[in-house]
């Protein structure tokens, strides 16, 4: 580089994809740059942050007409972003088709977008005023409980894996309550020995704290970090410095913790990996349990993928030997799994024409009753909040949503009609708004009225209920689940929230009051879904093995013989992926096939089918140019997804489906710039692409 121009640097900055900008611009500068580190740079009007990410060669030419602007500062205290760190950063851009700058720029703390170099030195120089305890030899780590046989070859194995040039990936499939926490807790330790960082994944916010205090008790010399959007702004900075600079030795968060970076990393955990809060569902829609397999390879670090009910893509792989499989069958303490009942509903007394049937089937309601003699908790899982689905009347007004192609909850306790898609929300009408009939019904059954309705059925029974409408504020949840714990409850309501990871020492019973409706879900992944989360939630029976003896969980169907239930009653889970993974071959879906779905969203119907019928006819041509790609390549016809309207918007999509994964991105790599052009021509309001779709 001549000593008199200054130098050029490619900068990584915020401009989406759409925008057209490529993956970064570039600047000059007479300040001595590295790439990773942060820098402010003017972007049109604004100043904004960016990523430097290399040094421009300097005999590129510059385009004609562009003046090179200069970069304003350089957060010069913040050490740089690892290599590796980017190349993360950089896979996941191209991967999932979005640019790097909004990738980068997306995965850390916003808080850094505020701060200049001043303001950030004196923060870090707070933030870290005693050196980083983990710099400190010979902390002493808790002692953990005597590890089972199981236990114990799992954690031979990651220990093994610890010290491997190519650790690769590991499935710990463990049967709820077997201990696979106490695993990584033991792979943890053993990482942290070595002077390693660990990072462990969770998929809900809500169960970082119990598993942050697992892990604080378990390391109490160590500095043990979340990492999730539940924190303030300033604590998600503070947190991201700390993993950034090395001080913290555990990084525990949701999914935008994958892309913390941690530059003594050692062990990667993702707890609960079959669960979908892993794929982002607007933005980049990465998915961070598949980021974290490629972030280990990268980091050359073992990846442990955990679960009762492992996704088939990594039971697949586990099965194939691409990944390596470690099982724990047992509960911990010769706690039996509970025994599955299922309460075929058809044998139900008959009952009135009109008459609805029983909420709670007779044998299971008397089963609920001897829990509570024994002093015992149960626990009713129904997934779907609100009071009703739907009111009607019977001039055949219904409660639909004016902006969505849905109906809209009816939510008692507010008197509110609201819909669940767009959050449009009005007082229940007095009268129906067709007719004028007072006598408007709500048909069907929420988590609200499933509470109200278990109250009157058992009076003396002390009724609380968990999903998202009675945790909305900050600490509720908290609160009630320590309710909970210390036995105030002896029936517990819910959703899905109630079924995941939490350790209840007395529910002796769980019921699945209404699981059918999922079992005729059109999606191909519904099976699947239903099978984790009732296996999830049995796993909250019986956890304690003093009780374990008298723990069921019960399922209310009308399909008593579907074999879904039939392996679910034998604990089952190989027999049941062996048996889906069978179907999605036949059928050509993943893991056997790769998926990218085209979505868009206009004001008129016509323009979003136009738009797709256009993107396709484009891909068509593409692939008629190339009959090698042609072969591995299918486009599908757009079509309505199952909520074809939101908040005012058509949605349409359509389905590729490629044979492997290449094909599928060198075709998304070629189209998707051609799309550009195409939105304004049919005055689509938004379009993207979903890599590895989790729903179609
Ligand atoms: N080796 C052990 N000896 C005694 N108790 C143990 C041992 N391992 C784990 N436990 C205890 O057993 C209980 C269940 O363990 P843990 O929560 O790790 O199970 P899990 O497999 O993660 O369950 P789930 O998937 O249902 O959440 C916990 O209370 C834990 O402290
Ligand atoms: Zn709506």
């Amino acid at each position: 580089m001549s000593a008199e121009r200054p130098a050029r640097w490619r900068i990584a900055v915020d401009a989406p994809q759409h925008v057209g900008l490529g993956d970064w611009l570039d600047y000059v500068t007479d300040l001595a740059l590295q790439p990773g580190q942060l820098v402010r740079v003017p972007l049109g009007q604004r100043e904004v942050l960016g990523v430097v990410w290399a040094p421009v060669p300097s005999d590129a030419p510059v385009p004609p007409g562009v003046t090179l602007r200069a970069v304003t500062q350089v957060l010069a205290h913040l050490s740089p972003l690892p290599e590796r760190w980017r190349q993360l950063v950089a896979f996941t851009a191209r991967y999932y088709q979005r640019s790097l700058g909004e990738v980068a720029l997306a995965v850390l703390p916003p808080e850094l977008r505020k701060l200049d170099d001043g303001a950030l030195q004196k923060k870090q120089a707070r933030w870290c005023k005693k050196p980083p305890i983990s710099a400190n030899a010979g902390v002493d780590d808790a002692l953990g409980p005597a590890l089972t046989p199981e236990q114990h070859a799992a954690g031979v194995a990651l220990e093994a894996a610890l010290h491997a040039p190519e650790p690769g990936c590991y499935v710990l499939h463990g049967v709820t309550g077997s201990g696979k926490t106490e695993v990584y807790l033991r792979a943890a330790q053993q990482a942290l020995a070595l002077g390693r960082q660990v990072l462990v994944l969770v998929p809900e916010i809500n169960l970082t704290p119990q598993l942050e205090a697992r892990f604080m008790a378990r390391f109490p010399g160590r500095c043990v970090v979340a990492l999730h959007s539940g924190l303030t702004p300033a604590q998600r900075l503070k947190h991201w410095c700390l993993a950034h600079q090395g001080a913290a030795d555990l990084v525990l968060g949701t999914r935008l913790a994958l892309f913390g970076s941690l530059p003594r990393l050692g062990l990667i955990v993702v707890d609960e990996e079959h669960d979908p809060s892993y794929k982002q569902q607007d933005g980049a829609r990465y998915s961070a349990r598949d980021l974290a397999v490629y972030r280990g390879r990268l980091d050359k670090v073992p990846v442990v993928l955990g679960s009762a009910t492992p996704s088939l893509e990594s039971w697949h792989h586990a099965q194939t030997g691409r990944y390596r499989l470690l099982t724990m069958a047992e509960r911990i303490g010769q706690a039996r799994l509970p025994r599955v009942r299922i309460l075929d509903m058809t044998l139900a007394p008959p009952r009135a024409p009109n008459q609805p049937p029983p909420v709670l089937a007779k044998p299971l309601l008397d089963a609920i009753r001897e829990r509570m003699a024994r002093g015992e908790q149960s626990l009713l899982f129904l997934n779907r909040r609100g009071f009703a689905p739907v009111l009607q009347c019977q001039c055949g007004w219904r409660s639909g949503c004016p902006h969505c192609s849905a109906f809209r909850v009816f939510h008692k306790l507010d008197r509110t009609l609201r819909c669940h898609h767009c959050g449009f929300t009005e007082r229940v009408p007095a009268a129906c708004p067709d007719c004028g009939n007072l006598d408007i019904q709500p048909i069907g059954r929420g988590t609200e009225r499933l509470e109200e309705q278990v109250a009157e059925l058992l009076p003396e029974a002390r009724v609380a209920r968990i999903d998202a409408d009675t945790t909305r504020l900050k600490g509720t949840l908290e609160q009630q689940l320590a309710a909970v714990h210390a036995g105030e409850v002896d029936i517990l309501v819910g959703t899905q929230m109630i079924t995941k990871g939490h350790d209840f020492r007395r529910v002796t019973l769980v019921a699945a009051v209404n699981p059918d409706s999922a079992l005729y879900a059109a999606d191909f992944r519904a099976p699947e879904r239903l099978f984790a989360s009732l296996m999830q939630a049995a796993g909250r029976a019986g956890r304690d093995a003093a009780v374990a003896s008298e723990a069921e969980m019960w399922i209310q169907t009308w399909t008593p013989a579907h074999a879904l239930f039939a392996a679910l009653k034998r604990h089952d889970f190989a027999a049941f992926a062996a048996h889906q993974l069978a179907e999605r071959e036949m059928a050509g879906l993943p893991p056997f096939a790769h998926l990218a779905l085209l979505r868009c969203e206009a004001r008129e119907p016509e323009a979003a089918e136009g738009f797709l019928q256009a993107a396709r006819d484009v891909a068509q041509a593409m692939l008629d140019a190339h009959p090698d790609a042609a072969a591995e390549l299918m486009l599908y016809a757009p079509v309505p997804p199952a909520i074809a309207k939101v908040a005012g918007f058509e949605r349409r999509q359509m389905l590729v489906e490629a044979s492997a994964r290449p094909w599928l991105q060198q075709l998304l790599a070629q189209w998707l710039p051609q799309l550009h052009a195409l939105r304004a021509q049919f005055k689509v309001v938004r379009w993207a692409v979903d890599v590895d779709p989790l729903s179609i």
